[in-house]
């Protein structure tokens, strides 16, 4: 049995945004001991992702109330990342939070590398911290989120961010104010495929963060800066993947976000990634999405603490 509710506290946090995020380039710089790879990449929130629903619970159950396809509950990340909390809830507290239901709208494809799964699990952190007014610090929800999922950090960070290690190192920078054109190509890319290729570049040379910000600042930030180092080996393995990407750069510099498989592509308006998303071949679904310069829960929590 969980605490009762309390009936001075908001009892639910409907219409949650898990946003997606775009790996705006990708460098691979090493490998640690336990086989995990070193990562450099700027990480950019967007304005499309999946819908969370929270409800508080008397019995102190934590229940996902939708169904998502090919993800059991126990294992769904959202799930097992309230268990983290739930129990980081008890040493501080000495007795178990509420329960909560959740419910998702899931529009972000898996194997996408739009960190959807990830993405998730930072919303419900953020949700049942201030539902259950359990008292973690954002820094303290990271700590959490990492071993669940590495882009957790990230999300949680809720900024556009240079990330390092295997993307808990943040630090924020500024982002581009532009549009994105987001190719689905209809694969789901398994991350760990593409880290194990035995032909994967692995040793990039690593670059300072003001390497990346003084190209913001100098360069027509459209171009793209850097690469994405898993691109040559997911477009490989995945020949749709492939075709997305050079469909997309008959348009500008078109890249893989993540380890794939969707590919996006940079504009300065909505009105020029429109003309171009109209364009996208039908055996692909497409969308468009605006750069965010901040997590959106991050505001929604703010008007509730009000
Ligand atoms: C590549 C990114 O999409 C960049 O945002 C993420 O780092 C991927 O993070 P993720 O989806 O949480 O990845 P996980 O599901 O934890 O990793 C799956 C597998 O990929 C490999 N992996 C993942 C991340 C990393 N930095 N090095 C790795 O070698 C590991 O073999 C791991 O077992
Ligand atoms: N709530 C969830 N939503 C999506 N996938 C989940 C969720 N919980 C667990 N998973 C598992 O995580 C896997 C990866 O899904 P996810 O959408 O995070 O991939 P991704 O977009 O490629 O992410 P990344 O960019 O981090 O590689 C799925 O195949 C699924 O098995």
């Amino acid at each position: 049995m969980g605490a009762p509710i309390d009936p001075q506290a908001r009892a639910r946090l409907h219409h949650c945004p898990a946003p997606a995020k775009l790996n705006l380039f990708l460098h691979v710089t090493g490998r640690r001991a336990d086989g995990y790879h070193l990562l450099q990449s700027v990480f950019q929130l967007i304005d499309h992702g999946d819908t969370l629903h929270f409800d508080l619970r008397g019995d102190g159950r934590i229940v996902r109330t939708s169904d998502v396809p090919g993800v059991p509950a126990e294992s769904d990340l959202i799930v097992r990342a309230l268990h983290a909390l739930r129990g980081e809830y008890e040493r501080r507290h000495g007795r178990p939070p509420p329960g909560i239901d959740v419910a998702i709208d899931k529009r972000l494809p898996m194997g996408g590398g739009l960190g959807g799964g990830s993405s998730d699990a930072a919303t419900a952190l953020m949700a049942a911290n201030h539902l259950w007014q359990a008292g973690l610090s954002d820094a303290e929800l990271m700590v959490l989120g990492l071993p669940l999922g590495a882009d957790i950090p990230f999300f949680l960070f809720g900024r556009t961010a240079f990330a390092e290690g295997v993307g808990e190192a943040l630090r924020a920078v500024d982002g581009p104010d532009c549009w994105y054109v987001v190719v689905e190509p209809g694969v789901s890319v398994p991350t760990a495929a593409i880290f194990t290729a035995p032909d994967l570049t692995r040793n990039t040379k690593p670059i300072t963060i003001s390497d990346f910000s003084r190209t913001q600042d100098e360069q027509d930030t459209l171009s793209g800066f850097g690469k994405n180092d898993l691109q040559d080996v997911a477009t490989r393995l995945f020949p749709p993947v492939a075709e997305a990407v050079e469909w997309l750069s008959g348009y500008g510099a078109a890249r893989m976000t993540g380890s794939g498989a969707c590919v996006f592509c940079a504009f300065s308006s909505e009105q020029e990634a429109e003309r171009v998303r109209k364009q996208v071949p039908a055996r692909w679904k497409a969308w468009k999405a605006k750069a965010l310069n901040q997590h959106p829960m991050k505001s929604l929590l703010q008007i509730n603490e009000l």
